[in-house]
C-alpha cells in the first residue's frame, strides 16, 4: 500500500542521529504527548525547536514506524517549556539542562526575548556571570543567522557542510557575495566550483557577459588544466577552452586576462610560441622550485681517497660491487648539494641508496628518507632497513583550522625546516609540482638532497613534469644508471621494459615463463579470459589471491575501459549476496567485499588501526590518491562505509563521500603509478590513439613483479612501443631552471 501523505508537528525531544555531511537527521518529536520518529533532510535543527513536517509515515524493518519528511518549516520555541528543552539540549554551549532550568524559571516564556534584547539580565540568574550573559546572546545570535543561512542557501541548492562552510567564511557578508558577485565562492570556498557559482550567477540573474563571471571563468579553466597536469595555458588555448565555456566573445576575455594580471591573480609570461597564462600560485611555484634547486646545489669538499676506502669497506660489508655508474652515484651524493639518480627498473637504484646510506651515516649525518605514496613509502623501508616515510607526512601535515575547507598547511617549512643533513626521496616520478614545492621550502641550503626515481615512468597525477624538467635543464647533477642486474632467471618482465622504453619490439611468442601474450580481438571474449585469469588462473600460477591481481587498462570509458571492466569483474569475484550489503551511488554498486580505491587526495579523512581485540592503537589523518582497500562493512543506520586500506587503516566515509571512491578490480594505468601487484593483467585492442603509448605500456609492465598477461591485439602492443606521443604537458620548469643558471 502507498504511503499515505500527513502531517505532523511538535517540538524536537531529541536527536537520534545526523550527518553533517547532507543534513540527513534522524529525530523524536512530541505531537499531543505521543512520540513520532521522524527522518529527513533537514538543513539544521535543534532539540526543542518546533517543526511542522508535511511527508508519510513507513515502515522501518528495524526501528519501526518511522515520518518520512518531504518539507518542513522551523519555528524557534516559543513556550517556557521548549525553550528549557532548547536551552539544555547543549545548542547553546555553557548551558546544560540545570542552568536552562535555572533561565526559565525566572523569565518564563520572555526568556527569548530577554536573550535577544536584554541579553545582560541573564546574569541575574545564579550561576551566570556578565560575560556568560553575552556569550549565551553571542551563540544565540549565531545559530539564528546560521539557520537564516542555512535556509538562504538552500534556495541555491546549497546544503549541509557546504553551506556552513559559506556561512562560517563570511558571515553576513554572505547575501552581498551571492547577490553580487558569487563567482568569489568558487575563489575562496573548496567544494564549490565554477559551474555551481555560475549557476547560483544565474538564478541570482548575473549577466552572462559579466567581468565577474568571465573572470571566474577563466581562473576557473585555468585550475582545470591544473587537474590535467599543465602549469599553465598557452593564451590562445584558454581563449578556446573560455570560448567554449563563457559562450563569451574574444575581445571580452582579453579585456579580462588584462585585468586578472593587473590585480595579480595570473601572471602573463612571453613564451616562444606566444603569451603563457599561469594563475599567480603555480607561476611562483615553478619560479621558486628553480630558484631554491639552485640555492640547494652547492660543492662539498671530500677526501677522494677516504671515500673510495669507505666504498670498498661498503662493497665488502654487503656482498656487492658496485659498478661504475653507482660508484658516480655514490661520489656525486657526497659531492653535490642536489642529486639526481634515475634508472629503470633493475638497475640498482635501490642498491645504490643503500650504499649512499652507508657512506653518510659513517660520517654520523642525519638520514630522512621518503616517497610520495604510503606503498612507495613502504617499499623503501623494507628496501633499505631504514624509516622512509611519505613526503606528507615527513612535511608534517598539519591539522586543518576549522572552516578552511580541505586546504592544509605543512608544520615543516622555510620557517621550520627539516632537521637532517641529507634527505633521499625516491619514486621521484611522482612529485608534482605543489609537493616539490612543499617539499624544497622545508629544506635548508646545506642539507643534501638526493633524488630518485625512473624518468620514463607516467608523470606525476598532479601538475607539472617535475623529475623530467630538472633532469632535461642539464644544470644539476644527474646520474643515469643503465645496467640491468636483476635479471633473474626466466624472467622476461625487466627485460621486456627496457625493451619497450627503448622502442625495441618484444617476443610475444609466449616460451616466457611470466610475460604472456593472449590474443584475441572480440572485447566480450577479452572481458570473458580477463575474468578467468583473475578468478582462476594466475592466483594459482603467482601464489596470490584474485583480489591482489590487478587489471590495468589505458582507458575509463568503452568496453575494455575501468567502468566496464569493474563491473563485469565484480560481479565474477564479488557477487551479489544476503550477506552482502550494497550501496547504490552514482549508477555504481558499492558490495561489501568490493576492492576498492581512493580517486583523490584526501588530507582530512581520519584513519584509525585497531588491534586483534578491536582496541584503536593508532589513529591519523590522510588517505591519498591511488590507495586501496576492501570495503569491510555498510551501514545504512549512520550512512556510511568502512573501508580497510593496506596496514589496516580504517576509514569510514560517509555516503555523501562515496565520490571519493571507486571499484578497483580494474584501474587506469595512471593511477597504478608507484603500486606493484604480484601479477598484472592488461587488455590492449582498441582505443584513442594518444592513449596507447609506450609510457604507457611501460609504466604497466613495470608495475608487474611475477608476471604480466596482455590479452588483445599483438599489432596494438606492437603500436604502442612505437608511439612516442605522450599527451604533452605545458610546464615551464626546464626554462626557468636554465634561465636562473645564465
Ligand atoms: N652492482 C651490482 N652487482 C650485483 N648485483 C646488483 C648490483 N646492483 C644491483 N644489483 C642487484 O640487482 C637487483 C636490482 O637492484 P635494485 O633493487 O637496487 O634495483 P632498482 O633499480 O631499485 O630496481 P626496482 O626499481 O625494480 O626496484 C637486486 O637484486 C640487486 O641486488
Amino acid at each position: 500500500m502507498a504511503p499515505i501523505a500527513a502531517t505532523v508537528e511538535g517540538f524536537v525531544d531529541r536527536i537520534v542521529f545526523r550527518n553533517d555531511e547532507n543534513g540527513y537527521t534522524i529525530f523524536t518529536i512530541i505531537q499531543n504527548e505521543t512520540e513520532i520518529t521522524c527522518v529527513g533532510y533537514i538543513t539544521f535543527i535543534n532539540e526543542g525547536e518546533f517543526i511542522q513536517a508535511t511527508g508519510a509515515f513507513t515502515e522501518h524493518p528495524v526501528y519501526g514506524e518511522q515520518f518520512l519528511i518531504e518539507s518542513y518549516e522551523i519555528k524557534e520555541p516559543e513556550d517556557a517549556y521548549s525553550i528549557e528543552l532548547y536551552l539544555g539540549s547543549g545548542a547553546i554551549k555553557g548551558v546544560g539542562k540545570v542552568l536552562a532550568s535555572r533561565i526559565v524559571k525566572k523569565f518564563g516564556d520572555n526568556t527569548f526575548r530577554i536573550i535577544i534584547e536584554e541579553p545582560e539580565r541573564l546574569s541575574e540568574v545564579k550561576g551566570i556571570s556578565e560575560r556568560m550573559a553575552i556569550d549565551i546572546y553571542r551563540q544565540f545570535e549565531e545559530k539564528r543567522d546560521m539557520r537564516d543561512a542555512m535556509m538562504f542557501l538552500q534556495k541555491y541548492n546549497i546544503t549541509g557542510n557546504l553551506a556552513v562552510k559559506i556561512f562560517k567564511e563570511y558571515g553576513r557578508r554572505m547575501y552581498d557575495i551571492i547577490r553580487e558577485n558569487p563567482y568569489k565562492l568558487a575563489e575562496d570556498i573548496t567544494g564549490i566550483g565554477f559551474k555551481t557559482a555560475d549557476e547560483i550567477a544565474r538564478r541570482v540573474g548575473i549577466e552572462p557577459n559579466s567581468e565577474f563571471r568571465i573572470k571566474a571563468g577563466i581562473l576557473y579553466l585555468l585550475m582545470q588544466a591544473n587537474t590535467e597536469g599543465h602549469v599553465y595555458l598557452p593564451e590562445t588555448d584558454l581563449i578556446a577552452r573560455a570560448k567554449s565555456l563563457l559562450l563569451s566573445d574574444e575581445e571580452s576575455i582579453y579585456r579580462q586576462i588584462t585585468d586578472l594580471s593587473l590585480e595579480k591573480k595570473i601572471v602573463v609570461v612571453d613564451g616562444k610560441e606566444g603569451r603563457l597564462i599561469y594563475s599567480s600560485v603555480f607561476y611562483y611555484m615553478e619560479l621558486n622550485v628553480a630558484r631554491m634547486l639552485h640555492d640547494l646545489n652547492i660543492k662539498y669538499d671530500y677526501d677522494q681517497k677516504a671515500l673510495s676506502n669507505r666504498v670498498a669497506q661498503i662493497e665488502e660489508q654487503t656482498k656487492t660491487v658496485l659498478d661504475g655508474q653507482q660508484r658516480t652515484a655514490v661520489f656525486e651524493a657526497v659531492r653535490n648539494g642536489l642529486l639526481i639518480i634515475t634508472g629503470g627498473p633493475g638497475t640498482g637504484k635501490t642498491t645504490t641508496i643503500n650504499a649512499i646510506i652507508k657512506v653518510f651515516e659513517a660520517e654520523g649525518l642525519d638520514i630522512l628518507l621518503a616517497a610520495p605514496t604510503g606503498r612507495a613509502a613502504k617499499r623503501m623501508s623494507e628496501a633499505t632497513g631504514y624509516e622512509a616515510k611519505t613526503i606528507h607526512r615527513m612535511l608534517e601535515l598539519s591539522k586543518l583550522t576549522q572552516g578552511e575547507g580541505s586546504s592544509f598547511t605543512f608544520e615543516r617549512n622555510e620557517y621550520n625546516p627539516l632537521e637532517a643533513d641529507v634527505i633521499i626521496i625516491d619514486e621521484m616520478s611522482m612529485v608534482d609540482l605543489g609537493l616539490m614545492h612543499a617539499l624544497l621550502k622545508a629544506i635548508s641550503v646545506g642539507t643534501r638532497l638526493i633524488l630518485v626515481g625512473d624518468v620514463n615512468q607516467l608523470p606525476s597525477v598532479g601538475p607539472g613534469n617535475v623529475l623530467k624538467d630538472i633532469i632535461n635543464s642539464h644544470c644539476f647533477n644527474v646520474v643515469m644508471l643503465t645496467k640491468i642486474f636483476r635479471q633473474a632467471e626466466g624472467s622476461d618482465i625487466i627485460v621486456n621494459a627496457h625493451k619497450i622504453n627503448a622502442g625495441e619490439q618484444i617476443n610475444l611468442d609466449n616460451k616466457s615463463m611470466d610475460f604472456f601474450m593472449l590474443k584475441r580481438d572480440n572485447s566480450a571474449v577479452i572481458t570473458a579470459v580477463i575474468i578467468n585469469l583473475v578468478k582462476n588462473k594466475l592466483p594459482k600460477y603467482v601464489d596470490a589471491t584474485s583480489f591482489d591481481i590487478q587489471v590495468l587498462t589505458p582507458m575509463k570509458k568503452g568496453e575494455l575501459g575501468v567502468e566496464r571492466l569493474n563491473k563485469a569483474l565484480q560481479a565474477a569475484l564479488n557477487p551479489p549476496s544476503e550477506n552482502k550489503k550494497e550501496k547504490e551511488y552514482n549508477q555504481n554498486i558499492f558490495r561489501e567485499g568490493d576492492k576498492v580505491m581512493q580517486i583523490k587526495n584526501n588530507y582530512q579523512l581520519a584513519w584509525e588501526i585497531k588491534n586483534n581485540f578491536g582496541i584503536t592503537v593508532q589513529i591519523g589523518t590522510g588517505v591519498f590518491n591511488g590507495d586501496s582497500g576492501i570495503i569491510k562493512e555498510i551501514n545504512f543506520f549512520s550512512e556510511s562505509l568502512l573501508v580497510e586500506f593496506d596496514d589496516n587503516r580504517l576509514v569510514e566515509y560517509s555516503f555523501s563521500q562515496l565520490d571519493e571512491l571507486e571499484l578497483a578490480y580494474a584501474v587506469t594505468v595512471h593511477k597504478s603509478q608507484g603500486s606493484e601487484y604480484p601479477a598484472i593483467v592488461m587488455p590492449i585492442l582498441d582505443g584513442p590513439k594518444l592513449l596507447f603509448n609506450r609510457n604507457i605500456l611501460y609504466t604497466a609492465v613495470t608495475r608487474a613483479k611475477r608476471c604480466v598477461v596482455i590479452v588483445g591485439s599483438e599489432s596494438m602492443v606492437k603500436f604502442m612501443i612505437d608511439n612516442k606521443n605522450e599527451q604533452s604537458r605545458y610546464s615551464r620548469l626546464c626554462d626557468q631552471i636554465r634561465d636562473m643558471a645564465l
